[in-house]
């Protein structure tokens, strides 16, 4: 594979995709052009056809889906479009440039039946409509690609460019007496700024191609994450109103219409073989991120 010089970031108004923009754009050896949704609709064959016409590229990453999960369990035809034709797509053109793609998914390609750390070859199955679009998007885009194809599984995403779960419940403790979140679903945190680092580092790997796991390090559930925010929220001098949160049952949760898997928390020991780098653990990532937003 020729070395990345012109990187195009699909998504580029995500919470990964802004990530990736603003970091790859801060080095000089990199053209970066990122593309919106407003000029690169993935349920939009001949607007995808159009927002890469006569641009030059080595690598394409496609940091957009439809993310909402319950919103994709009822529109599963554009869950399907946006999450696997969409990114076929792409795949096609970039087969056809000579150009690499990374392909950005999901933990929630897992079925999350047993605890554990889950590797790349685990076996998937899917329990929504958002799961199983992704891992769609995964077989099209690695059926095409081949060795010019990688496919980087995330979860749980938190950062600076969209508020996500521990900005929610930074909010709830501010602001209520009583905080409750999940505490029998587990996955990995993973901070926007480290996948974008880390991310670097795998496609610098000129000959890395297939499946791999990328998030911070360890594993918890949605209330351990929750007790985090809320521990070092206390520790940075931010005035709460609660400062424990009260585990409850992903069973009871009355108004998700997806099902959720349980056990999806991500393995990253082949990312670490192919990079060098282990992934920082995400209790860290987490203080850097509330530090940085509440110096803001
Ligand atoms: N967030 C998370 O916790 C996790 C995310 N991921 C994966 O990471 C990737 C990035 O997610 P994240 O940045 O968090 O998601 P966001 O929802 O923040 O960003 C996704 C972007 O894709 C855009 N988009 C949605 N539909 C289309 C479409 N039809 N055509 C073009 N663009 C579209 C959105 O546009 P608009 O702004 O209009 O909505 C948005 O800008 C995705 O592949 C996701 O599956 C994986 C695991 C966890
Ligand atoms: C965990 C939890 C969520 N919520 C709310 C927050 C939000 O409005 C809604 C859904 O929460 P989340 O978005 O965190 O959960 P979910 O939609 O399951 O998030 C998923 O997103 C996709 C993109 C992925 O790929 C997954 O890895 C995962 O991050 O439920 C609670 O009110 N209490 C809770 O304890």
């Amino acid at each position: 594979m020729a070395e990345t010089k012109h990187i195009i970031v699909v998504g580029a108004h995500g919470r990964i995709g802004s990530a990736l923009v603003r970091r790859y754009s801060a080095n000089p050896d990199y053209q970066v052009t990122g593309i919106g949704r407003d000029s690169l609709d993935l349920s939009n064959p001949a607007s995808i056809d159009h927002a890469l016409a006569g641009l030059d590229f080595d690598l394409l990453i496609n940091a957009a889906a439809l993310t909402n999960v319950d919103y994709c369990e009822q529109h599963p035809g554009e869950a399907q479009s946006a999450n696997c034709s969409g990114p076929k797509q792409l795949a096609e053109i970039c087969a056809e440039r000579g150009a690499r793609m990374i392909h950005i998914s999901t933990d929630y390609v897992f079925g999350g039946d047993t605890p554990g750390m889950r590797s790349e070859d685990d076996a998937t199955a899917p329990t929504g409509v958002y799961g199983q679009s992704k891992l769609d998007g995964e077989h099209a885009v690695l059926e095409v690609l081949g060795t010019a194809g990688l496919v980087v599984r995330t979860s749980w995403v938190f950062g600076p460019d969209r508020p996500s779960f521990p900005d929610m419940i930074l909010q709830r403790a501010q602001e209520n007496d009583v905080l409750e979140a999940i505490g029998d679903k587990w996955s990995c945190p993973c901070y926007s700024e480290d996948f974008a680092e880390y991310l670097e580092l795998l496609f610098q790997q000129k000959d890395a191609h297939g499946v791999f796991h990328l998030c911070n390090s360890g594993a918890c559930s949605w209330s351990e994450y929750a007790q985090q925010v809320v521990d070092i929220a206390t520790d940075l001098g931010i005035a709460l109103r609660c400062h424990s949160v009260t585990p409850t049952k992903l069973a009871d949760m009355d108004r998700f219409v997806a099902p959720r898997p349980v056990h999806t928390a991500m393995a990253t020991v082949k990312f670490h073989a192919a990079t060098g780098c282990a992934p920082r653990d995400w209790q860290s990532a987490l203080r850097d991120y509330l530090t940085a937003k509440v110096s803001d």
